[in-house]
């Protein structure tokens, strides 16, 4: 999608926006939408439902599509777009959406302006995207829930990214200013400059090092460590100063892995101001030498893998401090449920989609089917999401062994092209498999292709078709 016509905002009706907005809601216990249950959520004054469902899928709002059971109504990319627009706009927050400025793994980043014509940045997350389609086919994901999961992913993501924003830019972290958010939409200011990744040369290297390990370290005081700080989240303004963008992988410095972590940010500035800036240094800070906490923004945060138990500790410390020893004393009693439980109070809808966010990575990075099979450190073992009720996981959850590090993708490359050549495979053997996984490809795109569907009318007609087809086989069989 390039650029957003939203001229058509101006034409869609009261009523298409409640029947968009019905559909929204459907979806979230049902993948397709039937008319029937569009129609009872948006109760239309004057009635009509069907006529604005086939108006906005002829808009590409709505798609029509065929289920396993019955066919149905889905909102789109561009419907859910629009629903977050029409909700900023009407709340004066975006007067216009300008020309896309980046592209992100997993989202689309527009300019945008308000009445007055102040430039800002409209951040719209598309989790899933990449690996959706895969997972929308084993249908596996919507557990009990049976919602469409690339939304609440998306809108999941705006509110981390939101929330984390807003906590940084209030304690004076060089970060966009955050605006607004609305479904999976992120209103921020517009940052002035290039990422580092386009900067070619700098007026002081060693100033801009100092600043970004500086900013390793307060952050970690806080309680937070980026975790994928690297030169294409940071902006230089002309002045050369960093801001940092992109929020939602953050995680705890009391995450298990948050030493991990930490180096790998440190280590991340390091080789780039080596490679691209000839600059080395033997400065740099160490976990457990350097961080020294200041702020609890994790836990106001509540970032990925926080202990509950140190939350418990912190919020018994101020009880003390507040009633004395003896609340101190029933405090330490109540703490036995949460040992090393993480963010155990998540609401269940975030816990699902955490769920769903890990099985999706392991999916995407690790090309892993059924998650319960992955060995990790010999005997941890990722148990399937269906059955770990109470277990909360993100990505930044996996252990340092899971996630996958530069070193090995470079390693995997390495070891992909000495199998290539120690290969002892026929070539007639692999051109007969290569063969059949396209020839799978083939009927998967065919079936994908076929579960998009024209309209109504056609489901209609396919069912003529089924049943003259049922007619056809068993004409004459009176005769027998
Ligand atoms: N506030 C901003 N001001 C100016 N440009 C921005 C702003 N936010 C994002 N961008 C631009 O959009 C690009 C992508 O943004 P961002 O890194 O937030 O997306 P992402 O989907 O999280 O990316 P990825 O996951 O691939 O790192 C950035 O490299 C930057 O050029």
């Amino acid at each position: 999608m390039g650029r957003f016509n939203l001229v058509m905002l101006r034409y869609l009706t009261r009523d298409d926006f409640r029947v968009l907005t019905a559909v929204e809601m459907g979806m979230k216990n049902h993948e397709l939408v039937p008319a029937s249950l569009v129609a009872v959520i948006a109760r239309l004054k004057h009635g009509g439902c069907h006529k604005h469902l086939q108006e906005l899928c002829k808009q590409k709002l709505l798609s029509y599509e065929r289920g396993r059971k019955y066919d149905g109504y889905r909102l789109t990319n561009l419907g859910y777009d629009y629903l977050a627009l029409k909700t900023l706009s009407s709340q004066d927050i975006v007067n216009s959406v300008g020309n896309k400025i980046g592209v992100g793994k997993e989202s689309d980043i527009y300019l945008a302006a308000d009445e007055e014509g102040k430039e800002m940045v409209l951040k719209i997350h598309r989790l899933g995207r990449t690996s959706f389609r895969k997972i929308k086919e084993k249908r596996d994901y919507h557990l009990h829930r049976k919602s469409s999961s690339w939304l609440y992913l998306s809108r999941l993501a705006a509110v981390k990214e939101f929330a984390f924003m807003k906590a940084l830019h209030e304690r004076d972290f060089p970060v966009p200013k955050p605006i607004a958010f609305n479904r999976h939409c992120v209103i921020m200011e517009l940052i002035q400059g290039q990422t580092m990744c386009n900067v070619r040369e700098l007026n002081d290297p060693e100033l801009l090092y100092g600043k970004l390990m500086d900013l390793i370290v307060s952050l970690a005081n806080a309680g937070l460590i980026h975790g994928d700080f690297n030169e294409f989240n940071i902006i230089l303004t002309e002045d050369e100063e960093p801001i940092i963008i992109d929020f939602p992988q953050m995680v705890s410095t009391t995450h298990a892995d948050a030493e991990f972590y930490f180096d790998r940010d440190v280590q991340c500035v390091r080789e780039y101001f080596r490679k691209r800036f000839a600059f080395e240094s033997d400065t740099y800070p160490k976990f457990h030498e350097d961080v020294e906490r200041q702020d609890n923004l994790d836990i106001d945060t509540e970032a990925s893998g926080f202990m509950k138990n140190i939350r418990d500790q912190i919020q018994g410390a101020i009880e003390i401090s507040e009633e004395g020893i003896a609340g101190a004393t029933d405090d330490s009693g109540d703490d036995t449920d949460g040992d090393d439980e993480e963010c155990g109070d998540a609401p269940a809808d975030e816990r699902e989609e955490n769920r769903y966010l890990q099985r999706s990575i392991m999916e995407r990075f690790l090309g892993v089917d059924d998650i319960s099979t992955v060995e990790v450190d010999g005997d941890r073992k990722l148990q399937p999401p269906a059955t770990d009720e109470d277990s909360v996981t993100s990505p930044a959850d996996f252990p340092a062994s899971v996630m996958p590090q530069r070193e090995d993708v470079a390693v995997n490359r390495h070891l992909a092209q000495s199998i290539a050549t120690s290969c002892t495979i026929s070539p007639e053997d692999i051109r007969a498999r290569t063969k059949k996984q396209l020839q799978q490809k083939k009927n998967r795109d065919a079936y994908k292709k076929s579960l998009v569907v024209k309209g109504e009318s056609s489901a209609v007609t396919r069912s003529r078709r089924d049943n003259r087809d049922v007619v056809k086989q068993y004409a004459g069989w009176e005769e027998f």
